[in-house]
């Protein structure tokens, strides 16, 4: 059997055939409208705090390109913000389109932006990523989105590698790299109770996504879309589209950390 990906057969809208909680009461991602966010003075601003030498390596995973850290200590973590506790960087992603007017999981009231950036923690209160990952307190995701403009020269130090992880499966070694050199200068945020966006679509994330983009030249994204989804030998299925569309509020309310 084939399993789960982003094609008409076996996509967002086949998830549930597998993954029940697909249609559950905290999906991710949703349409952020700011109208309807809701102001909380009481929110923090984030604490994130990288350490560059606990970048391990860079991996095409077959559903995105994937840089892991090493997480056996607190020094890549994030404190504050909407959560209580320490969470530790396990690792980041993206999310992109085939052309440059859709890509991204989360939308702006409609507005879909090229890619976004997903910097996935966990709550050091449980013993390791694996048994945080189905708890409702146990990741901590902080969306970036990737808007159209010049070159992002933090961006490219990643897209120089991609030629060596063109295929599924493919890794390399990836050091010294600083994740925080990909956030925006502004960290206000959005927040909401979520899940992950990709199978087993666990409801286990707080999510946090930064108002304000990074930058990304066309041509920096036409490079997202030379990697493929398809293995080495297999016939090659670009790796494009790898996004979930948003999912029903359910009556959730979003959290906004600025005026
Ligand atoms: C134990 C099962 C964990 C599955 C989730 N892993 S993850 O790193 O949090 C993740 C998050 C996300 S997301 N978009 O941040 O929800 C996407 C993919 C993955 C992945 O597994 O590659
Ligand atoms: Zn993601």
């Amino acid at each position: 059997t084939m399993s789960w990906g982003y094609k008409p057969n076996n996509g967002p809208q086949k998830w549930v055939e597998n993954f029940p909680i697909a249609d559950g009461v905290r999906q991710s991602p949703i349409d952020i409208v700011p109208g309807q966010a809701s102001y909380d003075a009481g929110l923090k601003p984030l604490d994130l705090k990288y350490d560059p030498s606990t970048c391990l390596d860079i991996l095409n995973n077959g559903h995105s390109v994937q840089v892991t850290f090493a997480d056996d200590t607190d020094s890549s973590r994030l404190t504050d913000g909407p959560i209580s506790g320490l969470y530790r960087l396990k690792q980041f992603h993206f999310h992109w389109g085939a052309s440059d007017d859709k890509g991204s999981e989360h939308t702006v009231a409609g507005t879909k932006y090229p890619a976004e950036l997903h910097l996935v923690h966990w709550n050091t209160k449980y013993a390791s990523f694996s048994e945080a990952a189905s708890k409702p307190d146990g990741l901590a995701v902080v969306g970036v989105f990737l808007k159209i403009g010049g070159e992002n020269p933090n961006l490219q130090k990643l897209l120089d590698a991609f030629d060596t992880i063109k295929s599924k499966g493919k890794q390399t070694s990836f050091a010294n790299f600083d994740p925080s050199t990909l956030l925006p200068g502004c960290l206000d945020y959005w927040t909401y109770d979520g899940s992950l966006t990709t199978p087993p679509l666990y409801e286990s994330v707080t999510w946090i996504v930064c108002k304000e983009p990074i930058t990304a030249s066309s041509g920096q994204m036409a490079k997202f879309r030379t990697l493929l989804f398809s293995a080495d030998g297999a016939a090659p299925d670009c790796m494009v589209n790898n996004y979930r569309p948003p999912q029903p509020l359910k009556g959730r309310t979003v959290r906004a950390s600025f005026k």
